[in-house]
């Protein structure tokens, strides 16, 4: 079937296409090079981020990957040193690994004791102290996900977290793909709490907000000034990144409050639904994403999959069902067929097989 709209893309918020409005905005983007800071529309981006969410600083980079692995070579000094983060993280599961090669850093993923998201209470356990002991890789980075799985993380939590990681003289990081959900179901009025709390955020352009590219990882200047070092290294320093920074600016000067709690409507009543068809959730529906335990329910996320493309127009990938501003109402309608439909199936086809090859991983109950 050929791609023609995001209205029917339940596979991810990575997949919200650019706006007639951002593709008008390109002709008009400014063209200087802006390795050389010399790019209007680059520098005006990377600071309205900055500002929005409370740094000094930003730095303009094609993906969300990008900027986190910047964000954590930066912090590292020199190995030995760990990194602390949820055993679901991106930067673990999704990030094939650069943190090992980019960093030459050691990861120490955690389940959550609340099934839900890490708290101070789980930090303080599995962290690694620099204590001398040299058997030891030390923590030296705490990096959070807000939200992880679509998960909020409570402000109250994050402040425990960094009095500890002060305590500790550990950096803490923040993947924030989906920090601007995470500001509108939170009902966060100054989204500037977010930078007096994190050493360094990732903030994603390009996934709920429906950029077509790019993220900007925020701190302080000093930081920043680093890790476009780093991103040079790597390769991450684009010329007449205006075109891209202008599109963008569109979705961060669009009404994206109302586009994301449009999503997260969506998605809580799509969850409802499953629930009431007898399909559980993994994890708590706090955003634009529904995590659907199939195999409680013996569904084939394959099967599931297929008749949604081929019977019901709806896209779908796994066990996870994202919700973003361009799913068309039509769209949910056809989603609730086929997922009935596949509750339907499941009861004279119980699906046996091994989820081995689930890129999103649940924490057993
Ligand atoms: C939580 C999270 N962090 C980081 C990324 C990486 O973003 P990108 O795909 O732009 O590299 C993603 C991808 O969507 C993500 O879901
Ligand atoms: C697959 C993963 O990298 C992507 N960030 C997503 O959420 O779809």
């Amino acid at each position: 079937m050929p791609y023609l709209t995001s209205s029917n893309d339940f596979r991810s918020d990575t997949f919200t296409t650019p706006t007639k409005e951002m593709f008008e905005v390109v002709s008009s983007s400014s063209i200087g090079d802006a390795v050389y800071d010399e790019d209007v529309d680059t520098l005006q981006l990377q600071q309205k981020v900055a500002e929005i969410f409370g740094k000094e600083a930003g730095l303009f980079c094609v993906s969300g990957t990008l900027s986190n692995q910047l964000a954590l070579r930066t912090h590292l000094l020199q190995p030995p040193s760990s990194i602390l983060c949820d055993f679901r993280g991106h930067i673990y599961v999704h990030e094939a690994g650069g943190l090992a090669t980019l960093s030459q850093s050691m990861v120490t993923p955690v389940i959550p004791c609340n099934g839900k998201y890490l708290t101070v209470e789980d930090i303080a356990k599995w962290y690694i102290p620099d204590d001398g002991d040299i058997h030891a890789a030390p923590t030296r980075i705490v990096s959070l996900e807000n939200t992880l799985h679509g998960i909020i993380y409570p402000i109250d939590e994050l402040l425990k977290i960094k009095q500890f990681c002060v305590e500790n003289d550990l950096k803490l990081h923040c993947d924030g793909a989906r920090l601007w959900n995470a500001v509108v179901a939170s009902k966060i009025t100054d989204p500037t709490i977010y930078g007096k709390i994190f050493d360094s955020i990732s903030i994603c352009l390009s996934k709920s907000m429906g950029a077509p590219i790019g993220s900007v990882l925020i701190g302080d200047k000093a930081f920043i000034k680093k890790a476009n070092h780093f991103r040079k290294q790597q390769g991450g320093g684009i010329r007449q990144s205006g075109i891209l920074c202008k599109m963008a600016m569109v979705a961060i000067e669009s009404d994206w409050h109302k586009n994301l709690q449009y999503s997260h409507d969506l998605a809580h009543d799509f969850a409802k639904y499953c629930e009431n068809l007898g399909i559980p959730l993994e994890c708590p529906c706090d955003t634009n994403f529904v995590f659907l335990d199939l195999e409680k329910c013996g569904i084939d996320p394959i099967f599931l999959s297929t008749i949604g493309e081929e019977k019901y127009n709806v896209r779908l990938m796994g066990n996870r069902v994202t919700f973003h501003y361009q799913i068309s109402r039509k769209s949910v309608e056809n989603l609730k067929l086929a997922i009935k439909e596949a509750v339907e199936y499941a009861k004279e086809h119980p699906f046996k097989g091994s989820n081995a090859n689930k890129i999103y991983r649940a924490i057993e109950k």
